[in-house]
């Protein structure tokens, strides 16, 4: 028998190797090291295969270095998931293994790494050491600070000690190993009494029980309006299933915006829980993973990742904010969580509930079809109140704003009416959120003798304004696409004009122009905090936490947010929410964007009024007639996504149609663009899908490389894999591609 070994190489196909006489043959599921060109590679075991059957003539066949696992560490569910993603996503099946697996599994470290721990044997003293071993001597000297329990061998490492000495101190007798093996996990409990669920909480809960009890798959749709109570939801459903024993999965967008989302699900439960996100030492994911492997993890909170992690016995998946756009990954395999969790879901015969207030066409889609159950939930939880939606028209309105004390004006970009809410609202002791999605002070440096304007010399973009304040006040330009940053010139280097602008406005403006108007005590009697959320001031450790428990306090203020402030937050005390200009996502060329700023704004409007004080919605625009923009408004997200969904169906887009999207990278955008001409010219005859394409890409030029893209779209999915399996491959191997990036993004979130 030979195995057929995974590699992590950029080739679609496995590899045969043959097990030296004498060895026993590994099993599937476990790593091996192998002889691949020059290098040793490790790599996993997913079939054996007799001699014969092999397409590599015997004398060419190399043998395994070495088995690195005893027993499988990969089970047959995992294995199989991740043979579904490679076929799914068109991927190699090793690199698929190289996105699944921690990075210390993908080197070979064995799995008892993290629980072999080392102690000094009982009656050794400093006397049984040779004067002359100074280093051996050394090395026992920082075991003994562990004192008789020792330490694991992980901590001793990390701490400088060396394995080849831990091993001669061994076999000397000085010193053992042992494995601290983890106490299986007590049951879980319940640590506080649920809330009595409202109705519609409680159909749903009985629904998706129902499908736990019948020991199936059932993948709903928990559609459910923002402060609906879709936790309290998850956490009843969760409660018999935890008691019996299994595991539960929530998939969460980003764990460190959201620092109660831990606390919510500890407070309720007395269990083993596990974070899974991307902030983790690679020590910290490989136990995390198996703790899910061995079933020591009963509640596991993770990203997007988690989905692909190994689980003991799953009980159900939980998708919370399930349209959000974390769960595409946008590089390598681009594998959509959402989706790989129905898959698993059917895999394990287990419910997956995907939860929220504004639903992805795909999953509407998906209702229609009867692939998923949908279970609303119309009302607030509690005694909150939906938070009524209301327009201004910002056409003919000034928003400079003249301080009556001191006459300067400042351009705050919001209007009378918005500026007078935000008072009224500040006066009553309640807290006024601002929704602008863009970061820095503005979005362009004008000239305005000649117009010029500074532009990344690497992307199609143009370079943002910073002013920071406090200790490290600066100003600089810089580019949000590729991070370039540059001085801010003295004069335009066009005309030499010392007439530079900035324009637009950005969150570090708005906050300062507000701070002008409504926190300095020079100029207003009271004054209020002004809160600025984006990625630059939460960027340090715990910077988030503190603002966080700030507006907990809930104390009167002004939060200025980026789309991190859409993001499933409890704030009771916001009853304001204001959107200046957020709609103007209605106008962009992609045929997404529509859905994804109605989500936005949804989720953003969805932070008012969520405690016990009714809340409002304030929405000022450019463009008060728009369509797009009054259907949201007046009639709600599920209209509105209806009405999208018909269009789609009327001009052949997804959902309706399976789309494939490929780009291409490179140098020039002629050579690109060839690539992708000779990519289409060999696609099989009566390929019937649409080929929309070459075209430049939105940002067609982004640090410094060129792309252009082509996007496939099929009637029927099956054939568009068929399609693909064939093509893609062919693809990669033209001689057009050469030196060129190209990747494959099945089922893509834009183009
Ligand atoms: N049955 C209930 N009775 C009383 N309060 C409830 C009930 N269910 C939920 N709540 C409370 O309502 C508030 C909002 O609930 P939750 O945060 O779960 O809403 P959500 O549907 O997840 O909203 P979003 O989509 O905006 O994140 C919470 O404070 C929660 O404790
Ligand atoms: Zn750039």
């Amino acid at each position: 028998m030979l195995v057929q070994v995974a590699l992590p190489v950029p080739l679609y196909r496995v590899f045969d190797y043959r097990i030296d006489a004498g060895n026993t043959l590994p099993q599937i599921g476990c790593r091996v090291q192998v002889p691949f060109g020059r290098q040793t590679l490790i790599g996993i075991v997913v079939a054996h295969v007799p001699l014969a059957d092999s397409s590599i003539p015997p004398e060419k066949l190399k043998t395994i270095k070495q088995a690195v696992d005893h027993d499988p560490i990969i089970d047959p569910k995992l294995l199989s998931l991740a043979q579904w993603l490679a076929r799914y996503y068109h991927y190699p099946l090793g690199d698929v293994f190289a996105v699944m697996l921690p990075t210390l599994i993908r080197q070979g470290k064995p799995l008892d790494l993290l629980i072999t721990h080392w102690r000094i044997k009982p009656n050794v003293t400093d006397d049984d050491f040779h004067p002359s071993a100074h280093k051996q001597k050394q090395q026992f000297d920082m075991l003994k600070l562990h004192g008789k329990r020792g330490a694991s061998e992980e901590v001793l490492l990390m701490e400088g000690m060396e394995r080849p000495f831990l091993q001669r101190l061994e076999e000397k007798g000085l010193i053992e190993h042992y494995i601290e093996e983890k106490a299986p996990p007590a049951q879980v409990s319940l640590a506080r009494m649920p809330l009595d669920l409202h109705h519609e909480q409680q159909v749903a809960v009985t629904r998706i029980l129902k499908a736990h009890q019948d020991k199936c798959y059932t993948g709903f749709l928990l559609n459910g309006i923002t402060g609906s109570g879709k936790t309290e939801v998850y956490l009843q459903v969760m409660q018999p299933i935890l008691e019996a024993g299994k595991q539960v999965l929530i998939l969460v967008p980003e764990i460190g915006l959201t620092p109660q989302t831990r606390a919510r699900f500890a407070s309720r439960f007395a269990g083993n829980m596990v974070m899974l996100h991307s902030g983790m030492s690679n020590t910290h994911r490989m136990q995390g993973w198996q703790d899910c492997r061995t079933g020591h993890a009963q509640i596991i909170i993770g990203t997007r990742s988690s989905i692909l992690y190994p689980f003991a016995d799953l009980g159900l998946i939980i998708v919370d904010e399930a349209h959000d756009a974390s769960y595409k990954q946008q590089d390598t395999l681009r594998y959509q969580a959402a989706d790989v969790a129905l898959y698993r879901g059917v895999q394990h015969q287990i419910p997956v509930i995907l939860g929220t207030a504004t639903p992805t066409l795909e999953h509407l889609h998906l209702v229609d079809e009867g692939k998923l159950v949908e279970c609303t939930l119309l009302t607030r939880a509690g005694r909150a109140k939906p938070a009524p939606m209301q327009l201004i028209d910002a056409r003919l309105e000034s928003t400079h704003y003249q301080n009556s004390q001191d006459g300067t004006r400042y351009d705050t970009g919001l209007t009378d009416k918005l500026l007078t809410a935000i008072r009224q609202t500040l006066e009553a002791g309640e807290q006024v959120l601002i929704f602008l999605n863009r970061r820095g002070y503005a979005p362009i440096l004008l000239c305005g003798a000649c117009g010029w304007q500074a532009d990344c010399p690497r992307c199609d973009a143009h370079l943002t304004v910073h002013h920071t304040q406090g200790a490290e006040r600066s100003s600089y330009l810089k580019c949000h696409h590729c991070d370039w940053q540059a001085y801010i010139p003295a004069a335009c280097p066009d005309c030499g004009s010392q007439n530079l602008d900035a324009r637009g406005m950005g969150t570090t403006r708005l906050s300062d122009n507000l701070h002008a108007i409504f926190g300095n005590p020079q100029t207003s009697k009271q004054t209020y905090p002004i809160i600025q959320i984006d990625r630059d001031t939460t960027r340090r450790k715990d910077s988030w936490e503190k603002i966080y428990q700030q507006i907990s306090q809930g104390k009167p203020a002004i939060l200025v947010g980026t789309q991190m402030v859409a993001k499933g937050h409890h704030f009771p005390s916001v009853t304001l929410v204001c959107l200046p200009n957020a709609d103007r996502g209605f106008l962009s060329a992609d045929f997404r964007s529509p859905e994804h700023t109605a989500q936005l704004m949804i989720q953003v409007a969805g932070r008012a009024g969520r405690g016990d004080k009714a809340g409002r919605v304030l929405i000022q625009t450019l463009q008060p007639e728009n369509p797009l923009l009054l259907k949201l408004v007046k009639d709600g997200y599920l209209s509105f996504a209806r009405q999208l969904l018909a269009e789609r169906k009327l001009m052949g887009l997804p959902p309706y149609r399976h789309a494939a999207l490929v780009r291409c990278e490179g140098k020039a955008l002629s050579q690109t663009t060839q690539a992708l001409r000779a990519a289409i010219a060999i696609l099989p005859a009566k390929h019937q899908l649409a080929v929309l394409g070459p075209i430049d890409a939105p940002m067609t030029k982004k640090n410094s490389r060129y792309h252009s893209q082509l996007l496939l779209l099929a009637k029927d999915r099956a054939h568009l894999h068929q399609c693909l399996s064939h093509w893609w491959p062919q693809v990669l191997g033209l001689s057009e591609s050469k030196y060129l990036r190209l990747s494959l993004d099945v089922d893509p979130a834009g183009w």
